[in-house]
């Protein structure tokens, strides 16, 4: 990474509240294997500097605000593509427990041993689909936050990642510039599967300005064992929602 990477690196985690001083050359190690994996890969479409610091790097940090991921926490990344939010949060919060999830295998390959070449022993990545974890004792109601970045609409989020959560859990969705008629179908998912949403946060992506929106749904008591349904159903059929089914921020 340039000089100027660095520097918006820097800035954009301190705009956010955060001093990352220590880890930059974790960073820059991770700007490298992500570069070198998107000519082997083609993982990922960013592929400029300055992308990939503040749509990659600054924009994982958000997931930080409000504090819902302190302490030794288990988290499930569901659908973490190349590693994201992950690799930024495991770097800056050592003592949380990662399991990124994604169902396509070069991306978790590329996840596995990009963790294993930044030393980062407590992330611990799985090929799935959230459906089929869901439904499978092991991961069922296990986690204490799942958090995701840029996979479904709300509706489809809630029913895929609330079974995975334990009661009291917290799923933090980073998305987008979130429309009415999705927040409130992903207000009725979440109360169908166990859950509440119980902070909108609307911001800015740091020095790009670009909209966002952080929202928590608490996990308030056990999921109906029809959720989720069985693969791909979630996303070809929201519920409560009829909106287009791939978007994703
Ligand atoms: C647009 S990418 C986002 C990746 C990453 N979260 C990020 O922010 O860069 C969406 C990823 O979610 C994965 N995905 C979508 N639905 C999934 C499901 N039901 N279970 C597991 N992974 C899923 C896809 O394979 C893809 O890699």
């Amino acid at each position: 990474m340039n000089r100027e990477g660095l520097d918006l690196l820097r800035q954009g985690a301190g705009e956010l509240g955060l001093k990352i001083e220590s880890q930059l050359p974790a960073f820059e190690r991770l700007f490298e294997l992500l570069q070198e994996g998107n000519t082997r890969l083609n993982l990922t479409a960013l592929k400029t500097e300055e992308d990939i610091v503040l749509k990659h790097f600054v924009d994982s940090l958000t997931c930080l605000r409000g504090n819902y991921l302190e302490g030794s926490l288990s988290v499930l990344d569901l659908g973490t593509g190349a590693g994201f939010p992950t690799f930024p949060l495991a770097l800056v919060r050592p003592e949380l427990h990662f399991t990124p999830v994604d169902s396509t295998r070069k991306k978790i390959d590329f996840v596995r041993e990009t963790a294993a070449q930044l030393g980062l022993d407590q992330v611990v990545p799985l090929v799935g689909r959230a459906e089929a974890l869901g439904r499978d004792a092991e991961h069922r109601e296990q986690y204490d936050r799942v958090v995701v970045r840029a996979v479904a609409s709300l509706p489809v989020l809630a029913e895929l990642a609330l079974p995975l959560l334990r009661e009291g859990g917290l799923l933090v969705a980073q998305k987008g510039d979130i429309t009415a008629e999705e927040l409130n179908a992903g207000r009725r998912a979440a109360g169908e599967v166990g859950g509440k949403v119980q902070v909108v946060d609307p911001f800015e992506l740091p020095i790009l300005g670009d909209a966002r929106t952080l929202i928590i749904i608490e996990k308030l008591k056990p999921t109906s064992s029809k959720y989720p349904r069985r693969e791909g159903l979630p996303t070809a059929q929201p519920l409560f929602w009829n909106a287009a089914p791939k978007q994703a921020r």
